[in-house]
């Protein structure tokens, strides 16, 4: 029998790195088992909780986390969380991100020296609480690394996408199901628009580009960007329009 799946973004509102920052993490779910893709920033736990609540799905049904990333504004509630739900959650990420995640290698963009231009410009209180976030940034570990092409069998399946570029771990999801992308920050959806990754935030702007072409062949009805959330107007035709 197919189980019923779902997917829900949950928007995360707040100030991050001196602006106003609305997130999506992504959670899916299937008949007995939810996924929450990304954590948000520190502090975000318990608004992701009330949100799984409110869609019906018990926060003890969460058996996994996965992160696209090591960017502070996606790991951030990871050990809040892992902390409340303890070893009933894998977590899941790329190897090439691990290292980050848990703490062994400084986080390559939230570090105080990448941060200094932002953090001359803050107030000092917000300033003083980055500096913390930078000196003392958010860990856990990762149970199992993911690889390019590899489907994890939560939910109807949940294709795995290499797109290096943002970071050098960086990966997309495929949900097979409801043949929803969830991209990650590979692409930005801006004023009802896709677009490619952000050369601000984005480490090696060509390999970034470059991955977009992982995300040819799929048949995909919605993509889910973690800036600016779901695009569902002409999604393959703004897509290939990007892929160079
Ligand atoms: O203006 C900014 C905003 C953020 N950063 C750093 O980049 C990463 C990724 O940011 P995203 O907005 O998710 O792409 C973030 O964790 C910050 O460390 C930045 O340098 N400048």
């Amino acid at each position: 029998m197919k189980a019923n799946t779902g997917v829900k973004m949950i928007p995360l509102q707040g100030e991050a790195f001196g602006k106003p920052m609305v997130i999506y993490p992504t959670l899916l779910w299937d008949d007995d088992r939810a996924v929450l893709v990304d954590t948000g920033m520190p502090g975000s736990w318990e608004t992701i909780r009330q949100e799984m609540l409110r869609a019906g799905i018990p926060p003890e049904r969460l058996q996994a986390i996965i992160l696209t990333h090591q960017d502070l504004d996606h790991i951030g509630s990871l050990p809040e969380i892992v902390r409340e739900l303890g070893g009933q959650v894998e977590v899941y990420a790329h190897e090439l991100d691990q290292p980050y995640i848990e703490g062994t290698r400084p986080l390559l963009k939230t570090n105080a020296q990448s941060m200094a231009p932002i953090l001359a410009m803050l107030p000092e209180k917000e300033r003083e609480h980055l500096q913390w976030l930078c000196e003392n940034p958010p860990k856990a570990m990762v149970h199992k690394t993911l690889a390019d092409t590899e489907i994890l069998p939560y939910c109807g399946g949940i294709r795995i996408i290499h797109t290096p570029g943002h970071t050098p771990g960086h990966i997309s999801l495929y949900v097979q199901d409801s043949k929803t992308l969830i991209a990650g920050d590979a692409m930005v959806y801006m004023n009802e628009a896709l677009r490619g990754p952000i050369p601000q935030t984005t480490l090696d702007m060509e390999m970034a580009v470059n991955s977009l072409k992982k995300f040819e062949n799929l048949e995909i009805t919605s993509i889910i960007c973690y800036h600016g959330g779901m695009c569902q107007n002409n999604v393959e035709e703004q897509l290939h329009a990007l892929i160079r």
